[in-house]
C-alpha cells in the first residue's frame, strides 16, 4: 500500500484528493492536514508520498519543509517560477535523501489540459500569431492560471526554437485589454461563476485559425492524473524534480 498524506486537505482540490486516495485500492490515507496544522507530523515513518494543493503563497515553504523531512511530494499548487523550482532542486541536493528524493510539480493534472498544451506546442511554429485565453471559477486567487503561464512559456520556447520573431500586433493604446504578456505571448484571464477550469489556445495565420480548447467541468477530472503521479513517485519516477504530467505519459 502507498501511504499518502494530503496537505491542503480542507480545500476544493485537497478534499477531492482525500476521497480519491480513500477510493484507490493500492493507497491508504495517512495524514490530512490544512492551514495551521503541524507539517512535521509527516515523516517517512508514516508517509510515502505527500500531495500538496494549497495556495501559491504557502506552497514553496511547504515543499521545502517536506523535502527537509525526507518525504516525496506531488505538488498541484500554482505559482511556480524557474527560480522557485531551482530552490526545490537545491533543497533536494541539501536534504536527507539527495540521491533518492522525488518532487513532482504539475501545472495541470487533467489529461485534456495536458494534451491541449502538448498540441499547442506542436502547432506553434506553424502559425504567425498565438494567444492564450484561460477561463476559471471566480474563487480562484491567482491570474493568469498556472496552466496558461506554462502553455504560453512553452509556445514561446517553440517559436524561439523555430527562429520565429515577435507576433504581429499594431496596438498603440492598451488599457489592459491585451492581457498579460508572457515571454511575448498574450494571456487573457476570465473569471465567471459557473466555470471550472478552461483554456483556449488561438493560433492564426492569414485566412485561417486553429483553436485548441480544453474544458475541465469537474475537479474529478484531475484525480486520475494525481493518482498516476503518486503511483509513479512511489515506484519508478526518477529522483529529483520533475515538472509536468506529460513526463509520465507516452506522448
Ligand atoms: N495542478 C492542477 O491540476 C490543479 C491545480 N490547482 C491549484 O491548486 C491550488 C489549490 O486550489 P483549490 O483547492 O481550488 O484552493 P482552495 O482555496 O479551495 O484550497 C486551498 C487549501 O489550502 C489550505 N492552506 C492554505 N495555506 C496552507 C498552508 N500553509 N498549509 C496547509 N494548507 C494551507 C487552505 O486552508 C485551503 O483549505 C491552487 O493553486 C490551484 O490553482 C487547482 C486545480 C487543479
Ligand atoms: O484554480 C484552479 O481551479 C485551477 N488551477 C490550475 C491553474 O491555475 O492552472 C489548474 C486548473 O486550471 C484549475
Amino acid at each position: 500500500m502507498i501511504r499518502v498524506s494530503v496537505v491542503g486537505a480542507k480545500g476544493r482540490m485537497g478534499g477531492h484528493v482525500v476521497e480519491a486516495v480513500r477510493g484507490a485500492a493500492d493507497m491508504e490515507l495517512a495524514l490530512a492536514l490544512d492551514a495551521g496544522d503541524d507539517l512535521t507530523l509527516i515523516s517517512p515513518e508514516n508517509t510515502d508520498v505527500v500531495v500538496e494543493f494549497t495556495v501559491p503563497s504557502a506552497s514553496l515553504g511547504n515543499v521545502l519543509a517536506l523535502v527537509a523531512q525526507g518525504v516525496d511530494v506531488v505538488v498541484g499548487t500554482t505559482g511556480w517560477t524557474e527560480e522557485r523550482l531551482e530552490q526545490v532542486r537545491q533543497a533536494i541536493a541539501a536534504g536527507p535523501r539527495p540521491g533518492g528524493q522525488k518532487v513532482f510539480v504539475a501545472p495541470n493534472f487533467a489529461i485534456s489540459a495536458v494534451l491541449a498544451d502538448h498540441f499547442a506546442v506542436q502547432a506553434a511554429k506553424y502559425f504567425e500569431s498565438a494567444e492564450v485565453i484561460e477561463m476559471h471559477h471566480p474563487d480562484k486567487v491567482d491570474a493568469p492560471s498556472g496552466t496558461a503561464l506554462h502553455t504560453a512559456r512553452a509556445i514561446a520556447a517553440a517559436r524561439r526554437a523555430a527562429g520565429m520573431g515577435p507576433m504581429p500586433d499594431a496596438t498603440q493604446t492598451d488599457g489592459g485589454s491585451r492581457g498579460q504578456v508572457v515571454d511575448g505571448v498574450h494571456v487573457h484571464a476570465v473569471r465567471l461563476r459557473g466555470l471550472n477550469a478552461h483554456e483556449e489556445v488561438l493560433l492564426g495565420n492569414a485566412g485561417e485559425q486553429l483553436v485548441i480548447r480544453a474544458d475541465s467541468f469537474d475537479r474529478g477530472s484531475f484525480m486520475p492524473g494525481v493518482l498516476l503521479a503518486v503511483r509513479r513517485l512511489a515506484a519508478d519516477a526518477p529522483a529529483g524534480l520533475t515538472v509536468g504530467l506529460d513526463s509520465f505519459l507516452d506522448l
